[in-house]
């Protein structure tokens, strides 16, 4: 089984491409919301971030405080570099159970995680999917889908590597600028995929 990874900035449109992917019956490890997940049910990771980041990072109900981390992350390499080192090693060992256990035969799967290039996951996949749009529409998506601003939005982008540095690491593009075809580019890379070799 080949896995693909995929990433994009902020707002880029790796999820909603990954979608697309799925109608085609392409299973997708969606590494941002197992992130979440994980820092919500495993224990350990509770506890290094409660160490980490004070008690506040979770609410009563156990749920977490994502504005109270953002808050601190984004506005601080060290404490960012912090939170990077307790969350992604476990997102990686969690990709490895899930591709180990997939219960059918499949030609290939997707991971779709936004610091693919940064956190060094790529090296875990056989190819690597770079998805780009222009800076001002990616602003704008973001500050509609999560009502936020656009320092707020800024200061994430600027935690990640620019699109010109994942160029380089990447093997396929696909621009979701909205006036390329999505579906188009990913029929495109799709049957590419199913042919490469095993
Ligand atoms: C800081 C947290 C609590 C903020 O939660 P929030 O709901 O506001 O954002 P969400 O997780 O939906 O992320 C939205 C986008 O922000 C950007 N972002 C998230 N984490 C990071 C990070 N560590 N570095 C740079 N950008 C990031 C990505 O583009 C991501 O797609 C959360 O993002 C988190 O726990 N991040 C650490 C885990 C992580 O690195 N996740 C991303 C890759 S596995
Ligand atoms: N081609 C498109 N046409 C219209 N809207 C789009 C397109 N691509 C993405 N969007 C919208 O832009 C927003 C951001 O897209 P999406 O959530 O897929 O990005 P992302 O790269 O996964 O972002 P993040 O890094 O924040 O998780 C969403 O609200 C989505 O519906």
């Amino acid at each position: 089984m080949i896995k693909i990874g995929i990433t994009g900035g902020i707002g880029s449109g790796k999820t909603t491409i990954c979608r697309v992917f799925e109608t085609l019956g392409i299973l997708v490890f969606y590494a941002d919301t197992v992130a979440k997940q994980i820092m919500v049910e495993d224990e350990i990771l509770i506890k290094g971030v409660k160490d980490t980041f004070g008690h506040e990072s979770y609410f009563g109900d156990g749920t977490l405080n994502n504005k109270y981390i953002a808050n601190i992350v984004f506005n601080n390499e060290a404490e960012l570099s912090k939170l990077n080192q307790l969350v992604h090693p476990a997102v990686f060992r969690a990709f490895d159970v899930w591709a180990a256990n997939l219960k059918t035969e499949v030609p290939y799967v997707l991971k779709e995680a936004a610091l693919l290039f940064e956190s060094g996951s790529y090296k875990m996949c056989d190819k690597n999917i770079l998805v780009t749009a222009p800076l001002e529409l990616k602003l704008n998506r973001v500050m509609k889908r999560d009502q936020v601003t656009a320092d707020q939005v800024q200061a994430r982008m600027d935690k990640q590597f620019t699109d010109e540095q994942k160029m380089k690491m990447a093997d396929y593009l696909i621009h979701n600028d909205e006036s390329n075809s999505l579906i188009l580019q990913v029929l495109e890379l799709h049957q590419l995929f199913l042919n490469i070799k095993h």
